[in-house]
């Protein structure tokens, strides 16, 4: 029987877990079933609880106490552990039907997106056929802020991109934490960051941002060897724009979180997940009433 899943993805305090809560606030509101996986061994707080809960496998903060490893040591540590009890997830998802939509929360550490071994691992396990065999889609989180400062949404889109790339799986970009860019840009001025392109790095309000020195080490200023010049760093950023531009591979949904928006964004979102994973085309037709298939009355 199929699995349905969603994998939320995006750096740390993009908002995933908000994403999370929501999604699964939505879906029992229209009578669909959730399955919510946290994947980060270092959450909290949850104001739906987790079916399932990599910290009753593993902590970051009983590895950190008992192996005195830092946060992210820690962490790396707990998705080596996980990936040597995968059984954990076997046991925990086998039984589920195509019922659910399983939502896995992931952590925000981006080394997980980039260059560990990890996530692969784990998709190509959590979608293997003949065994879990889930149709699972990816979504990854950015916040909308970052399109302020246009270096910071290049980098952020870049890491998006390369997470679509490491996954190799339906993915979904995403926007989120609407709210706080709202007062700041108008609906119109913000649809042109839904795709990232070469002529958004031309930004009249903030022409010294990108000519400003920039200290790319975080060393002392006086060390010349530490800085970027401003002529560097446009080039950089143009080459990392054309990148983008060229592969046609990056583009935004919006994730709105004002009450009267945000159930209409979930919606959408949700749709695009449904359309990813094929959810639809696998559920049964179901028989309509006969009144949905009358005619149109002639005027
Ligand atoms: N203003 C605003 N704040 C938000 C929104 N979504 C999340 N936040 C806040 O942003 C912070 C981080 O949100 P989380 O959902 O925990 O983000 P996360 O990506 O799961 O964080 P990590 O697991 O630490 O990587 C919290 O303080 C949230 O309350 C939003 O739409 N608008």
């Amino acid at each position: 029987m199929s699995k349905f899943g969603v994998i939320v993805m995006g750096p740390a305090g993009s908002g995933k877990t908000t994403f999370c809560q929501s999604l699964i606030t939505h879906l029992q509101l229209n009578r669909r079933s959730a399955f919510y996986v946290n994947l980060d061994p270092a959450a909290e707080h949850f104001e739906h609880q987790p079916d399932l809960d990599i910290k009753d496998l593993i902590s970051v903060e009983d590895v950190m106490d008992e192996l005195r490893y830092g946060p992210n040591g820690a962490l790396v540590y707990c998705f080596e552990y996980l990936m040597d009890n995968l059984d954990f997830l076997t046991e925990g998802l086998d039984s589920l039907t195509d019922e659910y939509l399983i939502i896995f929360d992931m952590p925000g550490q981006i080394e997980l997106y980039t260059h560990c071994p990890y996530l692969p691992r784990l998709v190509k396990f959590l979608t293997q056929p003949g065994a879990l065999d889930i149709r699972l889609c990816a979504t990854y989180l950015l916040e909308s802020t970052f399109v302020i400062d246009r270096p910071k949404y290049f980098a952020g889109s870049l890491s998006a991109m390369s997470a679509m790339l490491l996954l190799d799986i339906p993915h979904l970009n995403i926007l989120s934490k609407m709210d706080l860019i709202r007062p700041q840009m108008s609906k119109r001025e913000f649809k042109q960051f839904l795709v990232p392109d070469t002529t958004l790095l031309d930004d009249p309000r903030r022409k010294t941002k990108t000519s400003v020195s920039v200290d790319v080490h975080g060393s002392d200023p006086r060390d010349k060897n530490a800085l970027m010049s401003g002529a560097t760093f446009q080039r950089l950023n143009a080459a990392v724009a054309n990148l983008l531009e060229t592969f046609s591979m990056v583009s935004y949904l919006k994730l709105e979180c004002t009450e009267e928006d945000e159930g209409e964004s979930i919606d959408a979102i949700l749709s695009h997940i449904d359309h990813c994973i094929q959810y639809h085309e696998a559920q049964e037709p179901k028989e309509l009433p006969d009144e949905e298939f009358e005619e149109p009355q002639e005027d």
